[in-house]
């Protein structure tokens, strides 16, 4: 004849866990249908190896799913409640079978339960947190390194340049400033191309800076790389080249090392004081050169008529690119003045954050 296993029970507000004490269960059946729960299977209870078996009617509706895993000593039965709530006692009945007793090992009250619950939530969004936090540092710390690899890369093509055109003055003298565009253009190109990044970066906030200085930069020197330059022939062997790109790279040797060392918070104190003091005469010099240059390619571009933009045949000429070049001339030192002005306000914000610091 099947006996009555002992059976501890306990509860939350979504689930009912049963604990069955059989030693060894095998052949374990478990069936919920609607309210009433059926269990049988044989091992070591109470009293000794037999075949147990129980039902239960529950107080209120349970969900048909039901999961249950046997270790040695017990068969542990974990139930869903069909709407979440707190019961008052486990069964229809008033009176609780007597094989039932409470589980207190898991046994809580409402309001402990509820805590648990409320415990459970902040582990979860503290875990959710630390993954949010975890991406994130990922994601700075790629940042970081991409932005090093680009200040480091750009930091080895403007050195090359400044340092091939200082030896090579110093080596050939006046003829190097003629050849100049032919030994440095490849590179400058390339650093010049890349430096669009930059654009990038103060667009997506990658860094804290303004878009339009970074734009008015990278225009304004790949105009004159690409298309006074880079499209004029006569003007390749001018010495206003030598001019140009010795400035440009003079301020970059300093400026992007200062970027790299800023890329992990740290600071060279000279390096700054370099970074934001000497484009005060470099900046008017460059943009002068780069006037110059301009100014030296208008009688070109007017004789070649390259560029020249065609009129309708009615008209039957063309207007030549000189004119976008005297506009080009005018928007020149509208830029000098606002990248000066912004360099000036980095420059204070910078030397000021350093004294206020100091004090
Ligand atoms: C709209 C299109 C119109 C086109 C019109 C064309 C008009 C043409 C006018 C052309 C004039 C250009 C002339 C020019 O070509 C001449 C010369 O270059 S001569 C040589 C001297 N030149 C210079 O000194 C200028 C050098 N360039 C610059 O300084 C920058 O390009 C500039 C955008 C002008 C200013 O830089 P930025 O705004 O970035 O200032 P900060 O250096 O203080 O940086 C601010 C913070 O951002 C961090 N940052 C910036 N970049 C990086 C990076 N690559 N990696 C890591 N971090 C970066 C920096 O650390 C600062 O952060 P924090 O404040 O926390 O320290």
């Amino acid at each position: 004849m099947a006996l009555t296993p002992l059976v501890y029970w306990a509860q939350r507000h979504e689930d009912i866990y049963l604990r069955v004490e059989l030693t060894d269960a095998q052949n374990i059946e478990v069936r919920v249908h609607e309210r009433v729960l059926q269990f049988k299977a044989q091992g070591r209870g109470a009293k000794g190896q037999n075949e147990y078996e129980f039902s239960l009617e529950f107080l209120l509706p349970v969900k048909s799913e039901v999961s249950h895993r046997s270790t040695q000593r017990q068969v542990n039965i974990t139930l869903r409640k069909e709407q979440r709530g707190w019961w008052e006692r486990l069964t229809l009945q008033d009176r609780k079978p007597l094989f039932v007793v409470p589980d207190f090992d898991r046994w809580l009250d409402e309001s402990d339960a509820e805590m648990e619950i409320r415990e459970k939530q902040v582990v979860i969004v503290c875990r959710q947190c630390s993954m949010f936090l975890l991406t994130v540092s990922g994601f700075i710390s790629l940042k970081r390194g991409l932005l090093f690899a680009y200040n480091l890369v750009q930091f080895l093509g403007f050195s090359w340049i400044f340092v091939n055109m200082t030896v090579r003055l110093f080596i050939f003298g006046r003829d190097s400033v003629s050849d100049t565009f032919h030994t440095i253009s490849d590179v400058m190109f390339f650093c010049q191309i890349l430096a669009a990044v930059e654009v990038l970066n103060a667009a997506f906030g990658f860094v804290r800076t303004g878009v339009t200085p970074t734009l008015i930069q990278v225009v304004g020197r790949n105009f004159i790389l690409f298309i006074i330059f880079g499209a004029v022939e006569e003007m390749q062997h001018q010495p206003v080249v030598f001019f140009v790109f010795y400035l440009w790279s003079a301020i970059e040797i300093f400026r992007y090392p200062f970027y790299m060392l800023g890329c992990f918070n740290t600071e060279w104190k000279t390096l700054t004081w370099l970074r934001y003091t000497i484009w005060i005469p470099l900046y008017p010099l460059g943009v002068l050169a780069e006037a110059v240059a301009v100014i030296q390619s208008i009688p070109i571009f007017d004789k070649t008529k390259l560029f020249s933009i065609p009129l309708p045949k009615a008209v039957g000429t063309s207007v030549s690119f000189s004119c976008v070049l005297y506009v080009y001339l005018g928007l020149m030192f509208l830029g000098l003045f606002i990248n000066f002005r912004h360099l000036y306000k980095q420059r204070t914000k910078r030397f000021r954050t350093k004294k206020r610091k100091a004090n």
